[in-house]
């Protein structure tokens, strides 16, 4: 007799989701964006692709070109915004960072799903920019556990500890506006959360 061994594990689904729309997933730093996003692409290989950013910094060792971001200088930067080639830019420090929108139209002509991770002034830009996308907002269950788990990644130091609790703050206030998100999912326990942002993910677009 076959003795079949028994796995616990759902299928991988290797189907990209019903809807084409790109994903703008946003929340506070540390709340668990990273990993609620990877767990969904290691759960379905080659259904979404993960935008690839423009920045005018320098690569840092270890990054690829195309892979990490898309390197350019600041003045093929200024260039591209003049041109009117972002859904949404942003300087931080000396540097500037956009989402192009050829990047976006390449991304999803290869038929898989777009996944963003912006911040709220970019989600901002995003919106008026009038690109159609679904919006998934990953609220932390309080400050104080958002502050540890930025505590417990350990690769933040104090003074960008106390930057991405204030920056929170704004983010979870921008998040009570009605009608910014279509969905706002409470990162509480792993899984759950998990759960409900590949159902919402997978939903037919006549279901939403
Ligand atoms: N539901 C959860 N319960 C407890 N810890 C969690 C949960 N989800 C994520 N974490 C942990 O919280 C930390 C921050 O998660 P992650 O790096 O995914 O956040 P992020 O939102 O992508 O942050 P950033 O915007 O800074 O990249 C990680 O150490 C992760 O393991």
């Amino acid at each position: 007799m076959l003795n079949r061994p028994t796995y616990n594990r759902p299928p991988r689904k290797r189907t990209a989701p019903p809807d084409p729309r790109p994903i703008v997933i946003s929340g506070p730093s540390g709340v668990g964006k990273g990993t609620l996003y990877t767990r969904l692409r290691e759960n379905h290989p080659g259904c979404f692709a993960f935008s690839v950013s423009h920045t005018s910094r320098k690569p840092r060792a270890g990054e690829q070109h195309g892979v990490d971001y898309h390197y350019v200088s600041m003045e093929e930067f200024e260039d591209l915004i003049a041109k009117d080639s972002f859904i949404e830019h942003a300087k931080f420090g000396d540097n500037r960072y956009g989402t192009s929108k050829m990047t976006i139209e390449e991304q999803s002509k290869k038929g898989q799903v777009v996944l963003l991770d912006i911040e709220m002034e970019g989600v901002k830009q995003m919106k008026k920019s009038g690109i159609k996308a679904r919006y998934i907002f990953i609220a932390p269950p309080s400050l104080e556990a958002l502050e540890a788990r930025l505590r417990g990644r350990g690769t933040e130091n104090e003074e960008s500890i106390q930057k991405r609790l204030a920056q929170a703050k704004n983010e979870l206030e921008y998040s009570k506006t009605p009608g910014v998100h279509d969905i706002i999912i409470l990162n509480d326990d792993l899984d759950t959360a998990y759960k409900q942002l590949e159902e919402f993910v997978y939903k037919a677009p006549e279901d939403q």
